[in-house]
């Protein structure tokens, strides 16, 4: 028989006001592994890490450990026996204890084993010294590190993260992110993390769970999550997107790239079809020619540049399109500053394209 998962979520729902504010979410954590509750605010994320602390119930579904029942609508452990570690993003310290004494403050062991786990801890976040130092005398940054050696240092077999790098510098944050995951993944514990930033979760997730308005919407690895979104809306939520809105006639959707194959779409509805800025190839223009198509980028399609702009690492440029006066928008590594008014050509990879019908009552 395979081990149960270390966290297991069934069917969990909380309404407030009549309102599905975590709606039948299920969702299972295996030990070492880093899931991350991925939405925008309000979407439920934070009531949900709620009810898997035990500071909140749900009003039906299950929360397991390791298989055991924690919470259901009837059964409720309490928050302080679930042996679960907590890193929000208000990690508030306690000030009036030292570094060493807030580390070792959830420990049961004797003085001596204690003290060393304390040690061990603070070197493995890189503030050895720091032991009989106060809370005040810490940067930010250095705080964190503290807390999360305090929420590591009774081996929680799961951990709760609540935005718990937000309040930190991008440099800071990107460094304790890396230290922080190296820890979790060494001692095996299995992490729900909440995120509004999907940069965030693509970084430090196994897998995202993508909510909306209390449900998780799509799950999976963050790969399979940013290539094959489940709708437009996932799309957009990675990064910026472009939107070609055309109607089927006869399974094919015409754009300024030439026809496109929508099977499966009733003929007469409309398709929006995205692309992200970096899928899009420029040539340049030849005498009013393009290049010549190819299977993989299709036609070529003319457009003259709106505006250009240099954005560090890469250039981003905008085009109105000859073909209907629809603008879309190309991203491109390094400096690339093509004056406004210049006809370019630009393809589009069509493997990197998603078609979705056009849900209207969504869009309104
Ligand atoms: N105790 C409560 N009473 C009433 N409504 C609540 C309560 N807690 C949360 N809500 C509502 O539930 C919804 C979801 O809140 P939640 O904090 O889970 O969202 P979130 O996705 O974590 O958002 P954020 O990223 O802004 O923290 C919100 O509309 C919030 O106002």
């Amino acid at each position: 028989m395979t081990a149960p998962p270390r966290l297991e979520l069934r069917h969990v729902s909380r309404r407030f006001g009549g309102v599905n504010v975590v709606d039948d979410v299920s969702l299972t954590i295996a030990p070492g592994q880093v899931t991350c509750l991925l939405g925008p605010s309000g979407c439920g994320k934070s009531t949900t890490l709620r009810i898997v602390a035990g500071v909140d119930r749900q009003d039906s579904g299950e929360v397991r450990v390791d298989g055991l029942l924690l919470s259901d609508d009837t059964r409720h452990v309490p928050p302080e026996e679930r042996g679960i570690g907590l890193m929000f993003q208000d990690f508030a310290l306690f000030p009036h204890l030292s570094v060493a004494e807030n580390v070792a403050f959830g420990l049961r062991g004797t003085r001596a084993r204690n003290a060393a786990r304390v040690a061990e801890l603070l070197e493995r976040v890189n503030l050895p010294d720091f032991g009989s130092k106060y809370p005040h005398q810490l940067s930010g940054g250095e705080q964190q590190r503290v807390a999360l050696a305090r929420a590591l240092a009774p081996r929680p077999r799961i951990m709760l993260m609540d935005e718990p790098f937000s309040g930190l510098d991008e440099r800071l944050r990107d460094e304790i992110r890396d230290a922080t995951l190296d820890l979790l993944k060494e001692a095996g514990t299995a992490v729900l993390l909440v995120t509004h930033e999907p940069d965030e979760a693509m970084r430090m997730a196994d897998e995202i769970a993508l909510m909306r308005h209390g449900r998780i919407v799509q799950q999976g690895a963050p790969y399979n999550i940013y290539n094959n979104p489940v709708d437009r809306a996932a799309a957009g939520f990675f990064s910026d997107i472009n939107v070609i809105r055309g109607r089927v006639r006869g399974a094919l959707t015409a754009t300024p790239f030439g026809d496109f194959l929508t099977p499966g779409v009733p003929d007469g509805s409309e398709v929006d079809i995205i692309i992200r800025p970096q899928h899009l190839r420029i040539d340049f223009d030849r005498a009013g020619r393009g290049p010549n198509p190819t299977p993989q980028d299709g036609q070529a399609a003319r457009a003259s540049v709106l505006r250009a702009r240099y954005m560090g690492r890469e250039s981003l440029v905008e085009f109105r399109m000859d073909h209907d006066g629809s603008q879309l928008r190309a991203t491109v590594p390094g400096v690339f500053l093509p004056r406004a008014g210049t006809a370019l050509w630009l393809m589009i990879r069509r493997d990197r394209c998603f078609v979705f019908p056009v849900d209207r009552a969504a869009a309104e």
